[in-house]
């Protein structure tokens, strides 16, 4: 593993997986994330970028081939209702506060943490008043209240309207450029103008990732390759 100024990072060293039917979904796949951002992931359905996130999160192991990840996982799905679980939005991030935390912080840590996803005054707001952004930014909330610092967004806004979409697009930012704590989010998308917010964006073909470019000229050359 190469050393880095920064304490966090993500390594794929010649990793392959395949599912029972045998078939390489991650083929000799190697990248790297040396640095706090927001990195995005484009690729055809079913060319294995949810089986890459499983990987990462180590709830599969690779069949050969090696991971380095010094970062703490946390998992964003399409659609938050199949991830919050409390009645209100206190309750569903007390879940995800690590034991070691003592009754007195932990007021000013959930707090804190609906602050960073602008949901400032929703404390005692039940879940199910929330609109679909606000809920997906509070599956944010608990993530970083978890103390996790490398997001795993699978399609977070697939299911939201463009202004919903744009409020979670801008937390994320918001998050991953921060100048005292940034954390690392992996996306994917299926939106393609979502690449001009990410700080860099890499296509997944074959089971393997490309070379990370910038999410302009990702979003060109996807945009070329459409219109062949
Ligand atoms: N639990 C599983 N058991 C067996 N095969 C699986 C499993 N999960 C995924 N696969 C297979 O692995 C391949 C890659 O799937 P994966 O979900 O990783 O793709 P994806 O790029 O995330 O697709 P999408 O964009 O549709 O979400 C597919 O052929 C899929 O059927």
């Amino acid at each position: 593993m190469k050393p880095t100024a920064w304490s966090g990072y993500l390594e794929f060293d010649q990793v392959s997986f395949s599912w029972p039917n045998g078939v390489n979904v991650i083929n000799q796949c190697s990248f790297s994330i040396l640095k706090p951002g927001l990195w995005m992931l484009v690729g055809e359905n079913g060319s294995g970028k949810s089986t890459l996130f499983r990987l990462i999160n180590g709830g599969i192991r690779p069949k050969s081939g090696k991971i380095f990840c010094s970062l703490r996982p946390s998992m964003v799905y399409q659609n938050p209702d199949h991830q919050l679980l409390m009645p209100t939005c206190k309750s569903e991030l007390m879940l995800s506060v690590p034991k070691t935390i003592t009754q007195t912080n932990l007021l000013d840590l959930i707090h804190s943490a609906l602050e960073k996803v602008d949901l400032g005054e929703m404390l005692d707001r039940p879940i199910h008043t929330l609109s679909g952004g606000q809920k997906q930014r509070l599956a944010l909330a608990g993530a970083i209240v978890s103390n996790s610092n490398l997001l795993l967004l699978d399609e977070p806004t697939a299911l939201l309207d463009p202004q919903s979409q744009n409020s979670v697009l801008k937390v994320m930012k918001k998050l991953t450029s921060s100048s005292a704590d940034p954390i690392t989010a992996i996306w994917v998308t299926h939106r393609l103008e979502e690449l001009y917010f990410c700080d860099g964006a890499a296509i997944v073909k074959n089971g393997a990732i490309s070379n990370w470019n910038s999410g302009s000229k990702v979003f060109q050359e996807l945009k070329s390759l459409a219109l062949r």
